[in-house]
């Protein structure tokens, strides 16, 4: 029964290490993991091959409902790699371009639910690790376990710096910082679905926090949550 299905949710700013933490704890877990950005992410791709306005409602959601995307996971690799429409776009979707554009077609409430039931049906047994926005806000409101994973923006763009210089050595902090700014602003004050910790979530601030210190504290909190259920 899909109701007995766990579900811990991990939302949050860009950057702010969700994918990451979400990934780690699927895998200790042996838990499904849903990145929701990339399907946002595909969708915003898919605006760009159809030329297609990213805020143009009439036009996104119908693209948003019939979008042709599949995740293939391969027991060699720890890449999700994502299709769109028969084409691997695994590395197209992660320019901080297309996170701008997806930010844009995510703000469009009639797109966001019609990507609902398509992130929904990740909650399989033995149970889901979803990453987000609004994983527990919205999607999984009933999830047994909500985080709410900041960091200041700073370093956020310090992050995103470290993971893309190598491969793109144009690439600028300050640029990356207003990108991520200009992002966070979109996000928390759309009319649907904003980026805001649900009442029920932990919010942990991982400024100076390790990657394994967020990690300990939301297996701390699990078993807290849990010894107390
Ligand atoms: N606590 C941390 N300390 C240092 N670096 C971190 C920490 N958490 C994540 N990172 C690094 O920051 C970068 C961004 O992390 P990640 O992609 O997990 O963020 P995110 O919140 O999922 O972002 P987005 O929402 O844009 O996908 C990665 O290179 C990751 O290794
Ligand atoms: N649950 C979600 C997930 C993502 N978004 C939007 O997509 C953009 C890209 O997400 P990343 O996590 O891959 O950076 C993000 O800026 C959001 O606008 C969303 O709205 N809801």
């Amino acid at each position: 029964m899909a109701d007995n299905i766990p579900v811990i949710t991990i939302d949050g700013p860009s950057g702010a290490g969700k994918g990451t933490v979400s990934k780690v704890i699927a895998d200790r877990l042996g838990w499904h993991f849903l990145d929701s950005g990339a399907i946002y992410r595909v969708l915003a791709l898919a605006t760009v091959h159809h030329d297609i306005d990213p805020l143009d409602e009439d036009s996104v959601e119908p693209l948003a409902s019939f979008l042709d995307v599949h995740f293939k996971s391969s027991p060699d690799s720890d890449v999700t790699h994502v299709i769109l429409e028969g084409e691997d776009v695994t590395t197209a979707i992660r320019n901080e371009k297309i996170g701008a554009v997806a930010s844009k077609v995510a703000s469009l409430p009639r797109v966001r639910e019609a990507l609902l039931r398509r992130q929904r049906a990740f909650k399989e047994a033995p149970g889901l690790v979803a990453d987000g926005r609004d994983m527990g806000t919205v999607v999984f409101k009933n999830a047994q376990i909500k985080i709410f994973l900041s960091a200041s923006a700073e370093e956020r763009a310090k992050r995103r710096y470290l993971q893309l210089k190598d491969t793109d050595p144009s690439v600028k902090i300050e640029h990356l910082l207003s990108d991520i700014q200009a992002r966070d602003e979109r996000d928390s004050n759309r009319s649907v679905a904003p980026l805001i910790p649900a009442d029920d979530a932990l919010v942990i601030d991982s400024t100076n926090l390790s990657i394994e210190e967020v990690v300990d504290q939301v297996f701390n909190y699990m078993q807290e949550t849990f010894d107390q259920a």
